[in-house]
């Protein structure tokens, strides 16, 4: 399973350029392909559902091409039914192409066969065959009544009169009626039969089908008709407005982290109802601000999300975001009328349920509803995402509670947003980590000490953990070469750092892992790779804001391959002997030069060539000869990198 680790965030601000709408980028496409004329497409999005549209329509025998490398296409409308009269149709598992092609094609006189991925056939779709049926159309389920994969015949079409559709499962069925009737020519109305849900992505189909000619009167929400002898004609040029449900990610991070974080392509003026999950946020406390093109969102003045229990219908995919920003507020949140979150991607409300317990909160569920308890902590976790983007989108959001994420298959972002990780990563800014690596008395721990103090951030000794591992086996009489034993033992070790001392089992061991048997254990359990996995995890939960000085052998190679600052801190064998030697003559030991120098030698050649996390200078580190240094010029040295990285100020 291919993952993302994402680092604990210490905030968020910035700005991005969202991505076209999907909804209206599959929407505009179906319509610019069945009307007179040609349209040139501005900003469409470019993911896997909209090619799951561009596909069906080549295949379909509408002409269409991109121009460019951005989101500019020109597609050649076909003026009415689609050209080809018979298609094998891959529809992946984009609702937004599946539903609407389907009503087309039903009203097209070909035959065709539909089908998606093994979720998409699990989605229903029984109620717009049942409303196509109405009008004459012949369309087989070919597994199961209700749901794809489908067949579809030609017939005899008997548009006009009243039609009906259930609009309480999904508003794409609605949808889909409206953006094909016009093919028939008839006057036909359509009565929804239910409470109808997501009625503002209906409020987007009716405006663009005004825009490309067709303007359907509607009764409240309950009753459409659409008009008798027209046709789609193409307005010439579409923009594509940013999508307002992947907006929803970054204002959240802005409420979460701090902010402000600005999204632009959407606005005051955005026909997409998930512009209102800006006022859901706003609800929670945070601080929203609206131009034309542009929301921008910042946390509320006293910096925490306040509890909430909202009526989520209108916005059914940005309301995701708000059960993960739930983690972030004073006290439980409600979010109500969410029943077609189970007819989704994934049944979400099951699997937001599944996947906030993981991050430590208390979660109920119901039918149409979650409630979500903020845990006092957040615990890091490795979130399955059920082939479903939001899921994979909204989960990074636990970044910013100083948690540390993994995130499973997150390229299913590919759906509606590929970029979506490079985008957040643009805003949210890392607990950031000064990796120090080096050879054995080399003075890396007595740099990064003193590093870490200047700073006020936090140590890690990674060493001692090794040397803690190799004590605990060393007591219990294990054999130093039992992998198994001693990954077991890494993995239940029951140790700490607690006020500059070393602590096993609730003994000070500061002393103890320092002496000679501990070092040469150390050094021998280190090569187990069920050891380094065992703490693999434990050296990265000492990653806290504000930051993070980290030294050992594969701090900047495999810990935290991300540390904006990784030094390779090195002296001359002879050095680092000598050091070692005036170390221990301080102490009152005994020592030997040639000894020591032997056995840093042997060590050096352990820790270089073993096949697991060998030490290594990697070509990202900055290497710190301080053969010649002392500690002051090597502290020095180290705190101008932090300085010049901009982590800090001064
Ligand atoms: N630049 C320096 N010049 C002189 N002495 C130094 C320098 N840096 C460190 N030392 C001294 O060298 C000794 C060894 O340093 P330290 O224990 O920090 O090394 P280390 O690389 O962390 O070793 P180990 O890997 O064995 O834990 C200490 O007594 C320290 O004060
Ligand atoms: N990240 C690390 C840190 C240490 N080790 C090994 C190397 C030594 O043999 C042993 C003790 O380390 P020290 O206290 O001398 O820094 O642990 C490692 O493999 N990876």
């Amino acid at each position: 399973m291919e993952f993302l680790d994402l680092p604990p965030m210490l905030g968020a601000a910035g700005t991005v350029r969202l991505p076209g709408s999907k909804s209206i980028s599959n929407r505009v496409l179906l319509l610019a392909a069945l009307a007179e004329g040609e349209t040139d497409i501005r900003d469409l999005l470019s993911s896997d559902d909209v090619d799951r549209m561009l596909d069906a329509l080549t295949a379909l025998g509408v002409s269409w091409r991109r121009e460019g490398e951005g989101g500019s296409y020109r597609v050649v409308g076909a003026g009415g039914p689609f050209p080809v009269k018979s298609a094998e149709l891959f529809l992946g598992n984009a609702g937004t192409a599946f539903r609407p092609l389907t009503a087309a094609l039903a009203l097209s006189g070909g035959e065709y066969t539909l089908s998606g991925v093994p979720r998409m056939h699990e989605r229903p779709i029984g109620d717009l065959v049942e409303a196509l049926r109405q009008l004459g159309a012949d369309i087989t389920c070919t597994a199961n009544e209700g749901f794809p994969p489908l067949r579809l015949k030609p017939a005899t079409i008997r548009a006009g009169g009243v039609v009906s559709v259930r609009g309480d499962v999904s508003s794409q069925f609605l949808t889909a009626l409206l953006m094909a009737l016009p093919l028939t020519g008839v006057e036909t109305t359509v009565e929804v039969v239910g409470e109808l849900i997501s009625k503002p992505y209906i409020a987007i189909t009716l405006e663009l089908m005004a825009r490309f000619g067709v303007a359907v009167e509607r009764e409240g929400w309950a009753r459409f008709v659409v008009p008798g002898g027209v046709r789609y004609r193409s307005p010439g040029t579409v923009y594509v407005e940013g999508d307002a449900s992947s907006a929803s990610y970054f204002l959240a991070a802005g409420a979460i982290g701090g902010g402000p974080v600005r999204v632009e392509g959407v606005g005051r003026d955005s026909i997409q109802g998930d512009v209102r999950f800006a006022e859901a946020l706003q609800q929670l406390g945070a601080r929203i601000a609206m131009g034309d093109n542009w929301i921008e969102a910042a946390a509320p003045a006293d910096g925490r999300l306040r509890a909430f229990d909202l009526d989520l219908n209108h916005i059914p995919d940005a309301a995701m975001t708000l059960a993960v920003a739930a983690l972030f507020a004073d006290g439980p949140c409600t979010l109500r009328n969410i029943a077609s979150w189970r007819v989704k991607e994934t049944d979400r409300i099951a699997a937001m349920a599944t996947e906030l317990r993981k991050v430590g909160a208390g979660v109920e569920e119901g039918p149409d509803h979650l409630r979500v308890s903020p845990p006092a902590r957040l615990v890091p976790a490795a979130i399955d995402t059920y082939d479903d983007h939001r899921m994979a989108m909204c989960f990074s959001l636990v970044s910013l509670g100083g948690c540390r994420v993994r995130i499973n298959d997150p390229k299913c972002v590919n759906k509606t947003f590929p970029d979506y990780f490079a985008a957040y990563a643009g805003v949210a800014r890392p607990v950031p980590v000064v990796a120090i690596d080096g050879p054995s008395a080399s003075g890396k721990g007595t740099v990064a000490e003193r590093v870490a103090a200047a700073l006020g951030w936090h140590y890690l000794d990674s060493g001692s953990l090794y040397r803690l591992v190799a004590l605990a086996a060393i007591r219990a009489g294990a054999p130093l070469d039992d992998e198994a034993l001693l990954g077991r033992i890494a993995a239940d070790l029951p140790a700490g750092f607690a006020g500059g001392r070393a602590w096993l089992a609730g003994d000070d061991v500061t002393d103890a892992i320092r002496n000679e048997a501990c070092s040469v254990g150390a050094s021998q359990v280190a090569v187990l790779p069920a050891v380094r996995n065992a703490l693999f995890d434990r050296q990265r939960d000492y990653r806290c804001g504000p930051g993070l000085v980290a030294e050992g052998r594969d701090m900047g190679s495999v810990i935290f391959p991300d540390a904006p600052v990784k030094v390779f801190l090195t002296a001359s064998v002879e050095a680092r002997a000598g050091r070692r030697h005036k170390q221990l003559m301080e102490k009152g030991l005994a020592a030997n030069m040639e000894s020591l120098l032997q056995d840093l030698r042997e060590r050096d050649a352990r820790d270089a060539a073993r096949a697991v996390a060998p030490l290594q200078k990697l070509p990202d580190a900055v290497l710190l000869d301080t053969t010649n240094m002392d500690v002051d010029e090597a502290v020095a040295f180290v705190l101008d990198l932090v300085r010049g990285r901009g982590l800090v100020a001064g």
